[in-house]
């Protein structure tokens, strides 16, 4: 039986619900729940709300955010808006802190303690949480705090000369810099659970590699290694990067290269380790039936949700070391939570204890500066380590710099992009009038996609189509067109129409609807059926079988030895896609382009933020150009930054 409130709460409800204050998720659940029927209508409200802040990504309700700013507690976009002054009366008339303890009289509904019973809603230290993410944050905050506790084991069994030693074969003396690679591989070889955080090219892929190197050599029996990534994008790319690894860790380490064999040739996604049953009711690994793992990498880990992190870190066996790799600046997963970015809070700053640092200095035989120690470690933050030196973009690259700024918030990044001509070779800025922005953009975009464009005028036979495929792939990857948006005059799927428009104009494609020759298509789902995954790219093209063009979808997929094959689709038989000429940069995650293109809205919008700019910028490899109306955009962009509400360092 689904609850009816008083008339009085049912319209003020349908007001929130029309301002957008809440979702008709929000509310739907607490009229499920029959407990909620006792329940004083401002306490409700306070219940909804909790629900309504996972769609902005927080894990909780923070009465002592709201207490301050109850503005906070609704997206940027409404912050402005007239409605906002219902959300802020409503917390004067019923102060968020007392709402807290009154909610404790309804120990039906809301429970201080997760393992107690399964009451809907769960107040742990003034955070208000639905169940499902409290109990999430709880085992991710057991896993990390059980595996501190076995470290200390593991230190007393370890040798650390021999450990000392095989590092400096790994690692061989530089300079007086401090080797954060060599810091990483001795902090992770010497822990279960380790975090490498680091911007592109720092170097996480092969510190790790090292790491599997240093594992195995001191394994007498062999390891069972898992290599992972969120999505399955990542881990082709995770898969490419490591067959390159492999080969350059081959030259440069002949003493180890016996042990190559024995190193994953294949990443694969986080929910593939889990497996998911087929009738969606979860994983079949899990707390009763644990994957049978000794080493556990995930890369990419910024995309890691707090739910699927919990689904991993609960099916992992005690003995079994878990390492993410990621870059803690990138965007989080659109899902709730950011458990990296928590995790590698301070990250810059190091934050070691004492303990910490002399362990490391054991290990490495290079002390850490004091700069890195605190006076207050904190426990989180011995399990981090920062590659801050990038081997891909030196200091005089304009793609690094202009990273590093945004990062930083910096309110100079955009001059480096407006000094286009004088500034660096590898930035370009263009301003694009509001008119006719769409057609704007296409006319640019077409120009850089001419030698794809012009491959595809090469008719494709059964005997050239595979290699016809690779080339096209290729080509493709070259130029990426990234859009901040997905709706609007510069969303993704306006951008993409007008495009298909103006190639069908200037007969570059063959319609602009529908698949067509030369149709770029990205996955939007994981399909287990067809073993393709979210977020991978194919081709769309006009095979030509005995006189009759046939259509067919073609996937790259990265093989062991460096290479890819290709994988062929009739379109009718692909899971959910849609044209990929733009994406948007949350699907551009994980992957890189030599020349990515970043198109700003001629408005500002709550999603445009410093991690959403700074992850278009770090897909460039060699070229990085921005398109926007108006610097203001871009500047409120960089000065925004995503805070999310969770209380992974308080459990
Ligand atoms: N210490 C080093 N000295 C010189 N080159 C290095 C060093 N570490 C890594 N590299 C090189 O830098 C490049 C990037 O390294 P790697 O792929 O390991 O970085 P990453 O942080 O994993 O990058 P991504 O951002 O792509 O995930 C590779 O070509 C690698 O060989």
């Amino acid at each position: 039986m689904l609850l009816r409130f008083s008339r009085e709460f049912e319209d003020q409800l349908s007001e929130w619900q029309q301002a957008k204050l809440l979702r008709p998720l929000d509310i739907a659940l607490l009229r499920a729940i029959p407990q909620a029927e006792a329940v004083p209508e401002p306490l409700l409200l306070y219940l909804m709300l909790a629900s309504a802040q996972l769609a902005q990504g927080h894990l909780c309700l923070d009465f002592a955010v709201a207490a301050k700013a109850p503005l906070q507690l609704l997206p940027v976009a409404l912050r402005q808006s007239s409605h906002a002054a219902k959300l802020k009366d409503f917390c004067r008339q019923h102060p968020p802190m007392q709402a807290a303890s009154e909610l404790l009289a309804y120990p039906a509904l809301v429970s201080t303690d997760l393992r107690q019973a399964s009451q809907p809603f769960v107040l742990r230290a003034n955070r208000l949480y639905l169940r499902r993410y409290a109990a999430d944050e709880q085992s991710i905050a057991d896993f990390i705090d059980g595996r501190r506790q076995a470290d200390l084991q593991l230190r007393q069994q370890l040798q650390p000369q021999a450990l000392r030693q095989l590092l400096g074969l790994l690692f061989p003396a530089e300079g007086a810099e401090v080797n954060w690679q060599q810091q990483a591989c001795a902090l992770a070889a010497s822990s279960y659970f380790a975090v490498i955080t680091g911007g592109p090219g720092t170097g996480k892929t092969t510190t790790v590699l090292k790491l599997l190197l240093l594992l195995l050599r001191q394994s007498a029996s062999g390891l069972h290694i898992v290599l992972a990534a969120p999505t399955g994008k990542a881990a082709a790319r995770l898969t490419e990067s490591l067959s390159q690894s492999r080969l350059q860790l081959a030259q440069m380490l002949p003493q180890l290269a016996d042990l190559l064999p024995q190193l994953p040739a294949r990443a694969q996604t986080v929910h593939r380790l889990l497996a998911p049953k087929p009738d969606g009711s979860g994983f079949r690994y899990h707390a009763g039936q644990l994957l049978p793992v000794d080493v556990v990498i995930v890369d990419e880990a910024s995309m890691l949700d707090v739910s699927l992190f919990a689904a991993l870190v609960r099916a992992l066996p005690p003995q079994c070391r878990l390492i993410l790799l990621g870059d803690k600046d990138q965007l989080a997963s659109v899902e709730a939570g950011a458990v990296l970015a928590e995790i590698c809070r301070h990250a810059e700053a190091g934050g070691y204890s004492q303990h910490t640092a002399d362990w490391l200095a054991q290990l490495t035989g290079q002390p850490l500066p004091a700069a890195f120690l605190s006076p207050q470690p904190d426990a989180l933050d011995q399990h981090v380590v920062m590659l801050r030196k990038s081997h891909r973009f030196n200091e005089h690259s304009g793609i690094g710099r202009l990273a590093r700024a945004v990062n930083l918030g910096d309110s100079k990044a955009g001059s480096l992009l407006e000094s286009c001509g004088t500034g660096p070779a590898d930035l370009h800025a263009v301003l694009l009038s509001q008119d006719q922005l769409a057609q704007q953009v296409s006319a640019r975009i077409v120009t850089l996609l001419a030698p794809y464009l012009q491959m595809l005028q090469q008719p494709v036979t059964t005997a050239t189509m595979e290699a016809q495929a690779q080339a096209l792939h290729r080509q493709f990857a070259q130029v990426q067109l990234l859009c901040a948006l997905r709706q609007g005059p510069a969303g993704v799927e306006t951008v993409n129409l007008a495009l298909e428009q103006r190639l069908a104009q200037l007969r570059l494609i063959g319609k602009n609807s529908g698949w067509y020759h030369g149709r770029p298509v990205i996955v939007l789902q994981n399909d287990y059926s067809t073993g393709l995954m979210n977020g991978d790219i194919g081709i769309c093209l006009a095979v030509e079988q005995e006189g009759q063009p046939q259509l067919r979808v073609a996937f790259l997929q990265p093989d062991n030895k460096n290479h890819s094959s290709v994988r062929w689709f009739l379109p009718g038989r692909l899971p959910n896609l849609e044209t990929a000429f733009a994406l948007t940069v949350h699907k551009s995650q994980g992957s890189e382009f030599n020349h990515a293109v970043l198109l700003l809205p001629p408005s500002d919008s709550p999603v445009l933020t410093r991690e959403l700019i700074y992850t278009a910028i770090t897909r460039a490899r060699t070229e990085f150009s921005l398109l926007l109306t108006d610097w203001t955009v871009f500047n409120q962009a960089v000065a925004r930054c995503i805070v999310r509400q969770g209380g992974l360092r308080l459990v």
